[in-house]
């Protein structure tokens, strides 16, 4: 059965009467009616449209059509009009809805900006850190143990109570296993690494290479990392006879490009003679030019299955291909040359070929050319710029506080001076004073400055009737944690001795989590301290760091980077010593 249409106007507001074919006949007559009454202009209502299954093909009907086609086209523009106006007001009304989530369910909250959430001024203004640091202070004043916000239209939940953040992250982890960062395995395989698989994949990766990160084997890469720093401290001495006012990020990024090349690709990226090199340039653009803006790299993470199925990519093109490429290059050359050199690239190579770091030891599992090749990315790009930047606020706060960095200096001497004027794998170990420098710079510019998780399942707050129900997100604000005076009194002062062994026991440990905590902590802290130690102390023993007209005080955070790191670089005057 086919429907006619009579299609009026009753003043703007198109609507279109179905006609039964019973009815074609009245409907004719109607319309006739209409028609022969038209030119009176006066009329509310008004026929823009008619047509009928049965009459189409007919005289009377095309004369109508002929008469009325600008009219009919008019109705359609009205519709059209009408039907985003509705889209709009049902988006809004939704968008509305959802701002109520916290309210609806008795969770404190901070009123979200429409449609943009609690941060929109995040990426384009400042950076997470102070974003955060204000909720958390909202919520603190407001005494609660968590509190809730929106990013974009998501409702995400602030954990501020310590004892609940260690239930999360370690008690309760198989809820929370997760940090619903966007990956695509299939068409960005490197996109797939440590950092973002999920499940039961992370699960077995880590353990794989869990014994990758032992001390012993770190230890296998100690002479690496001594020998990168001395280049850099012989580069640092000839940079400072030109100039003795140095930008220190720029020069601590090439030390830990160069680590993080000869350990995990084993490869001389040589940062310090070449400082365009191809390591550097594509680290750059993986960590400062995302390829996609903060909104749609939301909606990949809010709907990964369906931008997967788009074939969607974490990671820029070029980026991808470089370092597949340096990964095929490094295992074809050293399968082929019979190359066996002691870092991560040889133990991920043991693991592709036979599952196992050792002939004689436990079997571990394969891993395959793109498991490699992720993983040796992420070694570079969560190891680079989390460990220069960690070095360069040392060294800023230090020149900032020349009684410290005395301090520190004469603990390194002493450690030199007890071990023939070297540095030990085992003098690393424990570096007293300058350790508490690094737990205290890390304290007040945690390179991660937040923790996220995703639920895995839905879950009940402890003592509350609240439920994170499965895909929602938590976040543990460590940068503003960091700067709570209940945990850390006058947290913008500098002050090594916070880290003092009796001053710490006084603390909850879980109000200072700089490389996360719970079965996804950070892997490569042990190597990341380590970097810094060897760096930190080889400078400190040869130069003196102080501050000059460049230096900008206080220190001013990127805004774009993920990483905490220094807007317009870090100058100090450097003296040889
Ligand atoms: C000062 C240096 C570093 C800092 C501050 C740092 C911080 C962090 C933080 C906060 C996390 C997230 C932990 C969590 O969610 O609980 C993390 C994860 C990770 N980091 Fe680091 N990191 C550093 C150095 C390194 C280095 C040198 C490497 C590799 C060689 C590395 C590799 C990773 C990986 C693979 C993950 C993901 C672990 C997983 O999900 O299982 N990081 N890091």
């Amino acid at each position: 059965m086919k429907l006619g249409a009579l299609c009026l106007t009753w003043g703007p507001f198109p609507y279109t009467l179905l006609i039964h074919p019973q009815h074609y006949e009245a409907a004719h007559a109607f319309a006739k009616l209409y028609l022969s009454r038209e030119g009176n202009g006066k009329r509310r209502n008004q026929l823009v449209g008619y047509s009928s299954a049965k009459s189409r093909s007919s005289v009377y009907h095309n004369q109508l059509r002929r008469k009325d086609e600008p009219a009919v086209r008019v109705m359609w523009l009205v519709y059209l009009v009408w039907i985003v106006v509705f889209i709009l007001l049902a988006g809004f009304r939704w968008v509305r809805r959802r701002f109520d989530f916290w309210k609806d369910r008795g969770v404190e909250y901070i009123e979200p900006e429409f449609p943009f959430g609690n941060f929109k001024t995040l990426g384009k203004v400042e950076h997470i850190a102070p974003i955060t640091q204000r909720h958390y202070d909202y919520f603190k004043q407001k005494g609660v143990p968590y509190g809730g916000v929106f990013m974009l239209t998501s409702p995400l939940l602030y954990i501020l109570d310590t004892k609940l953040i260690k239930t999360l992250l370690v008690k309760d982890f198989n809820y929370f296993p997760n940090r619903g960062v966007y990956f695509n395995e299939k068409d960005d395989p490197l996109s797939a690494h440590m950092f973002a698989i999920e499940g039961t994949k992370w699960k077995t990766l880590r353990n794989k290479l869990s014994p990758t990160f032992t001390s012993g084997r770190i230890k296998m890469t100690f002479p690496l990392v001594v020998g990168v720093c001395q280049q850099f401290c012989d580069h640092l001495g000839e940079v400072v006879q030109q100039s003795n006012e140095v930008e220190m990020h720029d020069l601590l990024s090439r030390y830990t490009i160069d680590v993080i090349g000869t350990c995990a690709f084993g490869i001389d990226c040589n940062s310090f003679r070449e400082p365009d090199n191809e390591f550097r340039k594509y680290g750059k653009i993986a960590f400062d030019k995302l390829p996609h803006s903060p909104l749609v790299v939301y909606l990949m993470k809010a709907f990964r299955s369906y931008a997967n199925a788009l074939g969607m990519k974490q990671l820029h093109e070029d980026v991808s291909s470089f370092f597949s490429k340096v990964v095929k290059d490094t295992i074809e050359y050293r399968e082929s040359n019979k190359v066996v050199r002691n870092d991560f690239m040889d133990l991920l190579l043991k693991l592709k070929n036979t599952g196992k770091l050792e002939e004689a030891g436990e079997e571990i599992g394969k891993l395959s050319f793109e498991e490699i090749a992720a993983q040796a990315f992420i070694f570079f790009t969560a190891g680079y710029d989390t460990s220069s930047t960690a070095m360069t606020y040392t060294l800023y706060e230090l020149a900032r506080n020349q009684e410290a960095q005395e301090k520190a200096r004469k603990c390194v001497l002493d450690i030199f001076a007890a071990n023939n004027g070297t540095l030990t794998y085992e003098s690393v170990g424990n570096m007293g004073y300058l350790d508490q420098c690094i737990n205290e710079t890390l304290r007040k510019h945690p390179p991660v400055a937040i923790l996220e998780r995703n639920a895995d399942r839905d879950y009940q707050l402890p003592d509350s009737d609240i439920v994170i129900k499965k895909g929602r997100k938590i976040m543990i604000p460590t940068f503003a944690m960091h700067h709570d005076a209940d945990h850390f009194p006058d947290p913008d002062r500098y002050d090594p001795d916070r880290f003092s062994a009796e001053q710490m026991a006084k603390r909850d440990p879980y109000c200072y989590l700089p490389f996360g905590e719970g079965p996804r902590i950070c892997i490569g802290m042990r190597f990341g301290t380590i970097q810094a130690r060897v760096g930190l102390a080889s400078l400190l023993k040869r130069f003196r760091f102080g501050v000059c007209d460049k230096t900008q005080i206080p220190v001013k955070y990127s805004k774009t980077n993920f990483i905490l790191g220094p807007a317009n670089g870090v100058w100090l005057r450097v003296e040889k010593l």
